[in-house]
């Protein structure tokens, strides 16, 4: 029994941007009232978090445990804990859900504000850690999940109990990638049969913008990529085409006058799905006037920012983010396990690379790498 102790474990700890991670021992302290602590089964490894070990997050502190797209099974509530009790199969929820904070009760978003402040922080809701080195140094939390731990502790509030029919080591993907790209297409941009799409980065996230086009019946799907080798897997997911910009464009052409002229005018909904300014402003350019919509879901470095002549807007385009695909954890995870299990919805088809945990840094290599999506690492291994 280790309820009420804590655990040893192994971690991946980022003690510097920029520099591998270091796996080793650490502490896991037991959850106190409204946490819950999780033995992490697999975590995928996200764009974010490279984005975050780079140095370039504002909000990236250090010595910190990373990852947010992991799935476990929960190891033993504190007090108070009524959403989740040990032994359930469990999704670590990056944003998490109340249901009784104002942004929660809105139904206008999914940006719950109760544990949102501490967790930019990289602390628990109390301001305190829960993990420790060696040394007994305490190393911050990451997005509210520190998924790159074989235990970690979490508020109730960013976590979801799910059928325990569902493979973990296949649905950590709905922790991040997939539910935010697909979450993007049917709930924030909420396309319908006949819209013209455009996605701009064929990773996970694009491809998966690209499954929630299909699903609704997009007339054209359009995939914009550097890289040749992600063509494939745009058609596989449901693009009806693929354009790379080095390469089809005409002599002096740009990207942006490429997609108006094969859409009749520009498209009604484009995505960003690379977290690059100068791309952000070139999809919502391709939008169509009057009513084309540009959804931002892309994360950009410190200090960037986007630009566009105003006119743009005047001329009724509209420029949207969204965050985890505009879904609500706690409430709408189970819909999205069910369509995976009654095979409505890719979650497999993301996951190119499978590494032991101890391979994390090699995971990271992945991501750099076109024939990568999703690298799962096994937190066991
Ligand atoms: N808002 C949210 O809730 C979330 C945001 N994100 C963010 O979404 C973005 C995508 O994440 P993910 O799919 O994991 O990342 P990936 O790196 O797997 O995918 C990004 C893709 O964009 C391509 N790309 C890069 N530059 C361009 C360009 N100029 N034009 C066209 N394509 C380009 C990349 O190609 P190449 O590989 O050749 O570089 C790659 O295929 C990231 O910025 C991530 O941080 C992720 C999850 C949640
Ligand atoms: N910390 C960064 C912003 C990072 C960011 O935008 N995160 C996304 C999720 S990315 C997942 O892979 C997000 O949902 N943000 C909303 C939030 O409340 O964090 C910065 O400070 O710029
Ligand atoms: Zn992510
Ligand atoms: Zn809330």
């Amino acid at each position: 029994m280790s309820a009420g102790e804590p655990i040893k474990c192994i971690a991946a700890v980022a003690y510097e941007a920029g520099k591998p991670l270091t796996v080793e021992e650490i502490t896991v302290d037991p959850p106190k009232a409204h946490e819950v602590r999780v033995k992490i089964e697999y975590s995928a490894v996200c764009h974010t978090d490279a984005y975050t070990l780079s140095g370039v997050d504002p909000e990236g502190a250090f010595p910190s445990i990373l990852g947010h797209e992991g799935a476990g099974i929960v190891e033993s509530v504190g007090e108070g804990v009524t959403n989740v009790k040990p032994g359930d199969h469990v999704i670590a929820l990056y944003t998490a859900e109340c249901k009784e904070c104002k942004f929660c009760t809105s139904n206008k978003t999914n940006l719950c504000s109760s544990v949102r402040a501490t967790q930019g922080k990289g602390v628990m809701p109390d301001g305190t850690s829960r993990f420790h080195n060696s040394k007994g140094e305490p190393l911050l939390h990451f997005m509210g999940c520190s998924t790159f731990s074989q235990y970690t502790v979490l508020a109730d509030v960013s976590v979801v109990a799910i059928d325990p029919e569902a493979p973990l080591e296949k649905v950590c993907l709905l922790g991040c990638g997939v539910t935010t790209g697909y979450g993007a297409a049917i709930k924030t941009a909420n396309v319908q049969k006949g819209d013209t799409v455009a996605v701009f980065g064929a990773g996970t996230v694009g491809l998966s913008v690209v499954q929630g086009a299909k699903v609704r019946g997009c007339s054209k799907i359009i995939v914009v990529d550097l890289n040749d080798q992600k063509k494939d897997w745009a058609i596989e997911f449901g693009a009806t085409e693929f354009i790379n910009p080095t390469k089809d464009l005409k002599d002096g052409q740009t990207i942006v006058e490429k997609l108006v002229e094969i859409t009749d005018g520009g498209l009604d909904f484009t995505f960003d799905c690379t977290g690059n300014t100068q791309v952000m402003r070139d999809a919502l350019e391709a939008c169509h006037k009057g009513w084309g919509q540009s959804i931002i879901i892309g994360v950009a470095a410190a200090g960037k920012e986007i630009s566009t002549r105003p006119f743009q807007l005047v001329t009724g385009r509209v420029w949207k983010g969204s965050a985890f695909g505009g879904i609500k954890g706690r409430s709408e995870m189970d819909g999205l396990i069910s369509d995976y299990l009654d095979g409505k919805l890719k979650v497999d088809e993301f996951i190119t690379h499978k590494r032991g945990f101890s391979d994390i840094n090699a995971a990271f290599e992945d991501l750099h790498h076109g024939d990568c999506l999703r690298t799962v690492l096994n937190l066991s291994k």
